[in-house]
């Protein structure tokens, strides 16, 4: 069993060509910095977008440092080469606010902001309009639906779902999601483009969750509740996952690294979509912590407190 092992090894040396050269990715959240990581690692010129310039300034740094822990090990014995693989990767990731202006000469336009199904109904009008006859347009959507997200476009057989891991330069797999009108070409497109990012590539359908989330979200979940009604504590909890099951991270320690946001945008949509489903009920103790504002690592606090970044 090598499952720790190959979920820490870096997904940088990737061999495969993708013929797409030319990456748009909208949102520099989370997510969006770390696709933009590992495109620009791969030799693809990336434009990184956000509505927020303080998150783009913010992304830039952490892809930085990112890269820096990846240069230490590829170039162990070559420190000038290492600088020089930041530079290079750095150097070929240019930020903006405008996602329409962005995408004009992109070959694929990753979606990447909030899981809202309105507001990225809103962006890819906008993209769809923009972006070049030929380009190809995904969402890294956790939960929602490719073909809902997909209705509002014309290029639908040029749709897909790239669905990545967090912390993305880490996390091996990439779900690619073929939605009911994605074309082969495209679906073809999208797993090249996947390896070319040094990613192990999995074939999904459109169904809620994927693979991934299906099985991991309801476990998280169910944590939830356990703690919520006492069972045990956080750090119990925890560390019963760890030591007991093997994880590399507790069930709470992992909404808090997710977001407890997006957690919670991922539950209820599903809870309005599959009402009679328990696995999907709303948890009271989760809608409060949002409600606060305590998000998880990147609020400085959720089931636990951390140093602001
Ligand atoms: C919600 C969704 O739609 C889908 C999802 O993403 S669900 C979430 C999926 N992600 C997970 O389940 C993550 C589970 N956690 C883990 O695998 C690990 O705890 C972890 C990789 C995040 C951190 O590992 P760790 O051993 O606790 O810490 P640490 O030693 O700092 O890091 C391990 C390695 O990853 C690297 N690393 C950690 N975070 C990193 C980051 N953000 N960027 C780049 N590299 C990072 C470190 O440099 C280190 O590399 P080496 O082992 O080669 O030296
Ligand atoms: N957090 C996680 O572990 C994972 C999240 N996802 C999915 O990835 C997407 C992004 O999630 P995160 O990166 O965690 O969120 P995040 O909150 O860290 O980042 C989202 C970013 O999008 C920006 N944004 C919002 N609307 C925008 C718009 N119209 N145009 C440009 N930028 C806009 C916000 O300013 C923010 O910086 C969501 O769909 C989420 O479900 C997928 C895999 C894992």
């Amino acid at each position: 069993m090598q499952f720790g092992i190959i979920a820490r090894k870096f997904s940088s040396s990737a061999t495969v060509q993708s013929a797409i050269k030319n990456v748009t990715i909208i949102g520099g959240g989370l997510m969006g910095s770390g696709i933009a990581q590992v495109a620009a690692q791969a030799g693809q010129n990336v434009i990184l977008v956000d509505v927020n310039s303080d998150v783009l300034a913010k992304s830039q740094k952490s892809i930085g440092a990112n890269l820096g822990r990846v240069a230490k090990k590829i170039y162990k014995d070559k420190p000038q080469d290492g600088e020089k693989f930041v530079a290079e990767s750095m150097a070929r990731i240019k930020t903006a606010t405008d996602p329409a202006e962005a995408s004009k000469s992109a070959d694929l336009v990753v979606e990447a902001i909030v899981e809202n199904i309105d507001i990225k109904h809103k962006l890819f009008k906008q993209l769809d309009e923009a972006a070049p006859q030929h380009a190809i347009l995904a969402s890294n959507t956790s939960s929602l639906s490719i073909n809902e997200i997909s209705s509002v476009v014309k290029r639908k057989d040029k749709f897909g779902g790239l669905h990545f891991f967090n912390p993305v330069p880490v996390m091996r797999l990439l779900e690619v999601v073929k939605g009911a009108e994605t074309s082969e070409e495209t679906y073809k497109s999208m797993m090249e483009w996947g390896k070319s990012v040094g990613k192990t590539c999995i074939t999904c359908k459109d169904t809620p969750g994927f693979v991934v989330n299906r099985l991991l979200v309801p476990y998280i979940c169910e944590a939830i509740r356990l703690y919520e009604r006492g069972d045990a504590s956080a750090r119990d909890i925890d560390i019963a996952m760890k030591l007991g099951a093997g994880y590399p991270m507790g069930p709470l320690e992992l909404a808090d690294y997710v977001g407890l946001d997006t957690n919670k945008f991922i539950l209820d949509g599903w809870h309005k979509k599959f009402p009679d489903q328990q696995l999907f009920k709303p948890i009271p103790l989760l809608n409060k912590l949002v409600a606060e504002g305590k998000l998880g690592v990147k609020t400085g606090e959720g089931f636990y407190k951390y140093e602001k970044k």
